[in-house]
C-alpha cells in the first residue's frame, strides 16, 4: 500500500514520470521531485523486478517490492514486506524521549544513527532520505513528527491524504482495508 499510491495508473508498476508526479502532486519542488525519482526509481527498478521483467530498469514492478527492504531501517517492514507492529512501536519506546509518541528532529537523526549497520552506505543512505522526507512531509508546526503520523506512511494514507487528487483507485482500496 506504501508503494501503491505512486502507482497513478494501476498497472502495478511505478515509472519514474509517476513518482516524480507523485511527488509534485505531494507539494515538493521541481528539483526534489526529479532527484528523488532518479534516486528512488534508480535503486529499486533494477532490483523489483521479475526474472522475465521486460520494461525499462526505470520501473518498479509492486509485485516484488520487498525486494527493495535495505539494511540500517527500522525493521517496521519484514522481508516480505508486511507490517511489524512490535518493530513500530519500538521506534517511539526507544526514541522519542522529548514528547511520548512523537520524534523531534533530533531524535530522528539518533534513531537513523543507531539503526545503522558498518559499512552499509547505502542502507543508510535510504534509511535517512526516507526519514528525512517523511519530517518534512509530516511535522507539526512545534517541529514534532507525530506516531499516528508515521503510522499512516507504513499503509500509504498520509500520501492519500495530503494528495488526495494523484490516486484515486488507490485510496478506494485502502479505504476498504482501513476501519477507519
Ligand atoms: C514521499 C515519499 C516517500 C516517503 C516519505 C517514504 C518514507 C518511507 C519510510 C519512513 C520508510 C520506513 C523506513 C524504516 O522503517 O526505517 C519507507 C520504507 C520503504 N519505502 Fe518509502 N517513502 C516514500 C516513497 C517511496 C516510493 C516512491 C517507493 C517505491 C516505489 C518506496 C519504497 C519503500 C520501500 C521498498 C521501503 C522499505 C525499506 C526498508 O524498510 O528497508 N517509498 N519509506
Amino acid at each position: 500500500m506504501h508503494a501503491a499510491f505512486f502507482d497513478r495508473d494501476g498497472d502495478g508498476v511505478i515509472t519514474f514520470s509517476e513518482t516524480f508526479g507523485a511527488f509534485r502532486a505531494l507539494g515538493f519542488g521541481l528539483g526534489v521531485s526529479s532527484a528523488s525519482a532518479a534516486f528512488i526509481n534508480g535503486a529499486l527498478g533494477s532490483k523489483c523486478r521479475p526474472g522475465n521483467a521486460t520494461l525499462s530498469k526505470l520501473d518498479i514492478y509492486i509485485e516484488d517490492i520487498q525486494k527493495g527492504k535495505h539494511g540500517s531501517d527500522t525493521g517496521s517492514y519484514d522481508n516480505e514486506g508486511r507490517f511489524v507492529p512490535d518493530k513500530f512501536e519500538e521506534i517511539f519506546s526507544k526514541h522519542a524521549m522529548t514528547v511520548p509518541d512523537a520524534l523531534t528532529s533530533d531524535e530522528i537523526d539518533q534513531m537513523l544513527q543507531a539503526n545503522r549497520q558498518p559499512g552499509d552506505y547505502s542502507g543508510w543512505a535510504g534509511a535517512e532520505a526516507e526519514w528525512k522526507i517523511l519530517y518534512s512531509l509530516g511535522k507539526d508546526k512545534d517541529g514534532l513528527l507525530h506516531k499516528d503520523v508515521v503510522r499512516s506512511v507504513y499503509d500509504g494514507s498520509l500520501f492519500h491524504r495530503l494528495a488526495p487528487n494523484w490516486n484515486p483507485h488507490d485510496k478506494e482500496k485502502l479505504n476498504g482495508i482501513r476501519e477507519n
